[in-house]
């Protein structure tokens, strides 16, 4: 599902590169924490995955797309099928969680009844169906996060890309977000999960952690 060869990131006006060769094959369906302190280079990793940066040097390959060739008229055709989870999740604060899920479909010319069926199925799969008709700024930071998860898993997408994705919240809560990254209902999607807090990784174990230092890659046991 990736493949990164030999790959180098250099910002302009910047003495070390944010990352040096770096190689990683991620197989479709894969969990991978990738991990590291700050500043180590994960947001730059994953915004070469979705295309947001190009390598200085190596190759990105993501779904067979080589993006260190593509055409940004292309981009738009790639990132359909990626699904990106932030910190700052940016919810339409007036509008219902059911329309703040249909958005992301609605956006993807789905039909009007397929995305009533889909957006119902994806708040049972979050534990929200209760709130499909509350407004999205009356949630809890945990509920509204969420939210931006089932509107990321709405359109089913290949591969998600997190990151931080529990920045802001409990650690109960944060489980409980994890715990559905890893579940059944990202539906076999690729999943990369970003994070610099070392108390994550243990809330789910058994996962393959990936770890960045000063832009260079180990994989852990
Ligand atoms: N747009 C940019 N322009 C210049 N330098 C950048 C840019 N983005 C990141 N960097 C630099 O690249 C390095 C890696 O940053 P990056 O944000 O990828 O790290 P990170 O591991 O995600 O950190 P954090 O956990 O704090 O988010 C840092 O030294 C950072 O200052």
């Amino acid at each position: 599902m990736i493949r990164l060869e030999q790959v180098s990131k250099s910002y302009p006006h910047r003495p070390k590169p944010a990352l040096q060769r770096i190689d990683l094959r991620v197989e479709p369906g894969e969990f991978v924490y990738l991990t590291g302190p700050s500043g180590a280079g994960k947001t730059t990793l994953l915004r070469l995955l979705y295309g947001a940066e190009l390598p200085s040097q190596g190759r990105v390959v993501v779904g067979g797309t080589d993006l260190s060739r593509l055409a940004p008229r292309h981009l738009p055709l790639l990132r359909r099928r990626l699904g990106l989870v932030f910190q700052d999740f940016r919810l339409l604060p007036r509008r219902s969680v059911f329309d703040n899920v249909a958005l992301s479909l609605e956006v993807a010319g789905v039909g009007r009844r397929e995305v009533q069926r889909r957006v119902s199925e994806v708040l049972e799969q979050v534990n929200l169906a209760s709130l499909a008709q509350a407004l999205a700024d009356t949630l809890s930071g945990g509920e509204q996060q969420r939210v931006a998860l089932a509107r990321t898993l709405a359109p089913r997408p290949d591969l998600i890309l997190a990151d931080e994705p529990t920045g802001n919240l409990d650690p109960d809560t944060a489980l409980g977000m994890l715990r559905l990254l890893v579940g059944d209902c990202v539906g076999g999607a690729t999943v990369l999960v970003a994070t610099h807090d070392p108390a994550l990784l243990e809330l789910v174990r058994g996962v393959r952690v990936v770890n960045l230092e000063c832009g260079r890659l180990e994989e852990c046991a």
